[in-house]
């Protein structure tokens, strides 16, 4: 047996209920500015046919500055925060209204959540928002959440911001007590140094532990409008490992890679505690 097949025995991913995905820019962007329709169409059906078999389902999509910035016809991110603001104001409008029309065509009804780090920080509105987020899964609808990134700015003593969105993902995925985080990114899997500037970087099946060196080796983000890039993604896997969750980085340019990923499938990283990886976890 080779290290790769002996890694992918190790991969054991519990049949999981509920599942937070989150998608970033760079798959629902493409290089030039143009929307990828057909991206935001693929993960309605997908998200929708899962949600319809009875798991609970929530995304967290990235995009609002991305997609205001095609609105605008503009190629580049002002530096100005109130202009940044403003396009986001108009770039969340327009994802969702996609989103809405999209899920709409598979029957699918979505509630939108836009989040400020403040909310989560204080127990009675994080609870509240815990309530949202429930009441909106009884009730079969997909909850969309975004950063709230038209008013999100840090004051002294005042934290609003979550940084990015896979911060902002694991954050909601150990919140609910999700069984799974997906991390759909540009990227098909987690590689042992960032694979821009090292040819030899070799591609990762499972990660049973968020080391200093991997957190080392990863690079920032590959495109004009994604932000955290690899690192955040590997801190928001050190998140949901440490809570008992198990997290899946893929890549996002067909999402029906979800189906494979739900059916156990060796795609993308999975990050998982070691007594995941021998299948000794339950999920409850
Ligand atoms: N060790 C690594 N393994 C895989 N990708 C890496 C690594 N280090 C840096 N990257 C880069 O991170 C990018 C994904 O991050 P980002 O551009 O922020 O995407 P997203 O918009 O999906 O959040 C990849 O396209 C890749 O170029
Ligand atoms: N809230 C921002 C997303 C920031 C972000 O983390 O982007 P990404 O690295 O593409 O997931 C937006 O909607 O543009």
């Amino acid at each position: 047996m080779n290290v790769g097949e002996e890694m992918d025995q190790q991969r054991q991913l519990k049949d999981p209920q509920r599942i937070v995905v989150k998608i970033g820019t760079s798959s629902l962007i493409y290089p030039d500015g143009q929307l990828n329709l057909k991206t935001m169409d693929e993960l309605a059906f997908v998200l929708s046919a899962a949600c319809k078999h009875g798991r609970q389902v929530i995304l967290v999509s990235s995009g609002a500055i991305g997609v205001g910035l095609n609105q605008l016809h503009l190629n580049k991110r002002p530096t100005e925060m109130a202009a940044q603001q403003a396009i986001a104001a108009i770039g969340q409008n327009e994802l969702i209204s996609i989103f809405n029309q999209r899920f709409a065509s598979y029957g699918q009804q979505i509630g939108q959540v836009l989040l400020t780090h403040d909310v989560m920080d204080y127990p009675v509105s994080k609870q509240n928002v815990l309530n949202t987020f429930n009441k909106l899964m009884e009730m079969n609808a997909i909850p969309i959440v975004n950063e709230n990134d038209t008013v999100a700015v840090d004051e002294m003593d005042h934290r609003t911001t979550f940084g990015d969105n896979d911060e902002l993902s694991a954050l909601v995925a150990t919140s609910l007590n999700a069984d799974l985080l997906i991390v759909l990114s540009d990227i098909d899997c987690l590689y042992d140094a960032d694979p821009r500037t090292n040819a030899k970087a070799t591609p990762l099946s499972v990660v049973t532990s968020v080391t200093d060196e991997l957190l080392t080796e990863a690079g920032g983000s590959g495109t004009r409008f994604g932000t955290g890039g690899m690192v955040t993604k590997l801190k928001a896997a050190k998140r949901v490992m440490a809570a008992g969750s198990q997290m899946v980085l893929a890549n996002g340019a067909d999402p029906k890679i979800i189906f494979d990923i739900l059916a156990g499938k060796p795609v993308g990283t999975l990050f998982t505690a070691a007594t995941h990886a021998r299948g000794l976890k339950n999920h409850g």
